[in-house]
């Protein structure tokens, strides 16, 4: 592993609508990892994600990925990005879809072959995504994501909604992606996905609570699982906000 950061945010402030969400954010992302980005409904976790990919209108402070500022156009193609919302069209097959986005990225037809493979599609490379599963489905915009091999691939709740077959495939392909060399942030509210990050950042109410490894985590709180390491974090940080959300 090398000491370089895929994502350094100093200071980030966001406002949406009349939510402050972020006041003030700072954390990285070591490269080459898959880091799991954790926290409740609400935390800031796709606000957060909406910065790094530069699509977030920010109030303050600074946002640097792969050495660049966030959204520039260099980093057009470097970074994929895999939203909650459905970014695919349910009237195209699964080639077409890929087809599109690599038309989009101006890369070649040998990367949307690459793709199928990898999210296990190429058997269903011709059926309408509005005839498959859901967990077919969300293989798709994942393979969106992954047109163009990005440096970086940042999924929103990827796993949400799929069986626990589908979720430990998923991540089996995290870790296969990783092994090659890119960096993932991954978000969920699911506490038990920590356990397959190298890294997890934890964030309640667009505060970043923790920064550590599992085995970091549960030894700082003495918890036995995630969870309750989380628990005692939140309940730590009450004691010393007054706070007791
Ligand atoms: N378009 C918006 N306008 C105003 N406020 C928003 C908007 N989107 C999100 N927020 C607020 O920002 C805060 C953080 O939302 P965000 O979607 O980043 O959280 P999250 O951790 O990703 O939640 P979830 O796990 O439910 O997706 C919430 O309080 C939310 O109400």
């Amino acid at each position: 592993m090398t000491g370089d950061l895929a994502v350094d945010v100093r200071g980030l402030r966001v406002v949406r609508g009349r939510t402050t969400v972020l006041d003030g954010l700072s954390l990285s992302v070591p490269a080459g990892q898959v880091v799991g980005l954790l926290g409740p409904s609400g935390s800031g976790k796709t606000t957060l994600m909406r910065a790094i990919v530069g699509v977030q209108v920010v109030a303050g402070g600074s946002v640097s990925v792969l050495g660049r500022p966030a959204g520039e156009r260099a980093l057009r193609g470097r970074v994929g990005y895999v939203s909650q919302q459905p970014s695919v069209y349910a009237d195209l097959t699964v080639v077409e879809n890929l087809r599109h986005g690599a038309g989009l990225l101006g890369v070649g037809r040998d990367e949307v072959e690459r793709v199928l493979a990898d999210v296990d599609l190429v058997r269903h490379r011709g059926t309408l995504v509005a005839e498959l599963s859901g967990g077919e489905a969300a293989r798709v915009s994942l393979g969106v994501g992954l047109l163009g091999s990005p440096s970086l691939l940042v999924l929103d709740e990827p796993t949400v909604g799929l069986d626990p077959v589908l979720r430990r495939d998923l991540w089996a392909l995290f870790r296969t992606l990783r092994d090659r060399g890119t960096t993932l942030l991954v978000s969920s509210h699911v506490m038990d996905e920590a356990e397959r990050c190298d890294r997890v950042l934890l964030l309640r109410d667009g505060e970043l609570l923790a920064d550590d490894t599992v085995p970091g985590l549960l030894a700082v709180t003495g918890a036995d699982d995630v969870e309750g390491a989380f628990l005692a974090l939140v309940e730590g940080a009450a004691t010393t906000d007054g706070s007791d959300r």
